[in-house]
């Protein structure tokens, strides 16, 4: 093969370990760029060279289409190489994003012939060039960071590993060999046809582009790739924290609340995209829902996100739930949670609640007790749990001391040692062993902060002390 292509192709092809028993799909269209991809694999060393099997779609979208399947059968002949043909019938075409259509119809036949041949790599001809003006056009359309992410130069899917080996080659590259090589080709005219944005940008704007700077497509190349290492490494950081969070069918609320707020946006996208499919979460939503979870005052809230699915914070969890799932959580509540404002009653023991400063109740009796609390010391919401005797309670100057024996300590009968109610926070932080003893916590009172008072009345205070 004549030109330096043909040495560098060898180089990037390398790292693919390709040998005469491994099977490769190639995309090819007839345009200049798959036959010169196809000439490149055919000329590989002898030890290097693949089973090619040509995956060839007509898509009967112009007159030309036919005559582009007769050449492609007959190359295939001619070079002994196995082919597959996939005819997209006119009457399955669409009416309108024809483009699309055509690309998922591509896709499918690729990877049903990468399964059916057992093969390794599906390769297909892009080049520097279609990365460019992939990557302008996304640019000047909009849109969020992951979908600017160009044309990859491997992409894994479930069933298949798409490789693209010209990537890093311009179309001059490209067709300079073909010109050198004698390589056949058909002059792709879909583009020309239906895709006005990209024609403008590969005739006038990336020509402008590269009179500017002719190193452009390397240097698109190089963002290209910087951007995707940058956004895999965030996506694998914002599924680690996802799998923190998650909780039977929901995540944990106060865990995510302790992320950053960039982690918490990261996050709170990668969950969406599971339930949802990509791009799915308006910027506005997603607003909406962040607020919501920050929000204090409103343990439980409802966003609508599409007419079957809305987005729900209750209490310490929250998720993306279908309207059948959201009938059976908002059953869920547990009956230990505690309401703000007002009584809890723990049969056999005696009532709490946690009260702010202008709601609390009238006429306290002599009974109860007090504790009084600052905001930065606790989270909301507060629940009542039955405390273990082995656990331990903070005491001042990080001491500590077993339940059991802060019971005993307070004479409380052995028949209620064992479930003492015990109030904790949303972090499972014990506040107070309920009219005993005091926890102590890790944040100092603060009375610069909004006050909480947490009113405890036993019903049977003669029996303690
Ligand atoms: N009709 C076809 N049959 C087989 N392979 C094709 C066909 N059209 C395109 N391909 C393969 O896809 C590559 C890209 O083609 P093209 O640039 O026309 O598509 P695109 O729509 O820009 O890209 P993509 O389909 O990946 O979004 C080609 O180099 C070729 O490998």
């Amino acid at each position: 093969m004549k030109g330096r292509l043909s040495n560098k192709f060898n180089l990037v092809i390398r790292d693919y370990e390709l040998t005469p028993k491994t099977t490769v799909v190639v995309g090819v269209s007839t345009g200049v760029d798959s036959m010169v991809l196809l000439t490149l694999l055919e000329n590989l060393p002898r030890s290097k060279r693949p089973q090619i099997v040509i995956a060839h779609v007509n898509h009967k979208l112009r007159k030309q289409s036919e005559e582009e399947q007769a050449f492609i059968e007959a190359y295939a002949k001619e070079h002994h190489l196995k082919l597959e043909i996939e005819v997209w019938p006119v009457a399955k075409h669409p009416k309108t994003g024809i483009e699309n259509a055509a690309r998922k119809v591509r896709y499918n036949f690729f990877t049903r012939i990468a399964k059916q041949t057992g093969a390794r790599f599906l390769f297909t001809a892009h080049h520097a060039d279609d990365q460019a003006e992939t990557f302008l056009l996304k640019l000047v359309r909009g849109g969020s960071l992951q979908q600017l992410k160009g044309i990859g130069a491997r992409q894994l899917t479930e069933q298949t590993q798409i490789q693209r080996p010209l990537l890093n080659f311009s179309k001059i590259q490209i067709r300079e060999f073909a010109t050198l090589n004698h390589v056949k080709w058909y002059e792709d005219q879909t583009n020309a046809d239906q895709n006005l944005a990209r024609n403008r940008m590969r005739q006038e704007i990336v020509p402008r582009l590269k009179q500017e700077n002719p190193q452009l497509l390397a240097h698109i190349q190089s963002y290209e790739n910087q951007l995707q290492i940058l956004m895999r490494a965030t996506r694998q950081h914002a599924q680690e924290l996802v799998q923190q969070l998650i909780e039977k069918d929901g995540f944990k609320t106060t865990l995510f609340l302790k992320f950053s707020l960039e982690w918490q946006d990261l996050v709170l996208q990668e969950i969406a995209t599971k339930k949802l499919g990509a791009g799915q979460l308006t910027d506005a939503q997603r607003y909406e829902i962040l607020q919501l979870l920050h929000n204090k005052q409103k343990p439980t809230g409802n966003i609508q996100i599409s007419h079957q699915l809305v987005f729900m914070k209750n209490y310490q969890q929250f998720g993306f739930y279908l309207a059948n799932e959201l009938q059976k959580k908002s059953l869920e509540t547990p009956d230990s949670m505690l309401k703000l404002n007002q009584w809890h009653e723990i049969s056999g023991y005696g009532k709490v609640g946690v009260f702010e400063a202008d709601e609390l109740p009238q006429n306290l009796l002599d009974t109860s007790q007090v504790m009084k609390l600052s905001e930065n010391q606790i989270e909301e919401p507060f629940s009542v749990e039955k405390s273990s005797p082995d656990e331990n309670l903070r005491l001042k100057a990080g001491g500590h001391k077993v339940v059991r024996r802060v019971l005993m300590d307070a004479k409380v009968p052995i028949a209620q040692r064992e479930s003492w109610p015990v109030l904790v926070d949303a972090n499972h932080q014990p506040i107070w062993l309920l009219g005993i003893r005091k926890s102590w916590l890790k944040e100092p009172f603060d009375d610069q902060q909004k006050p909480y008072f947490i009113i405890w009345k036993t019903n049977n205070l003669e029996e303690l002390n």
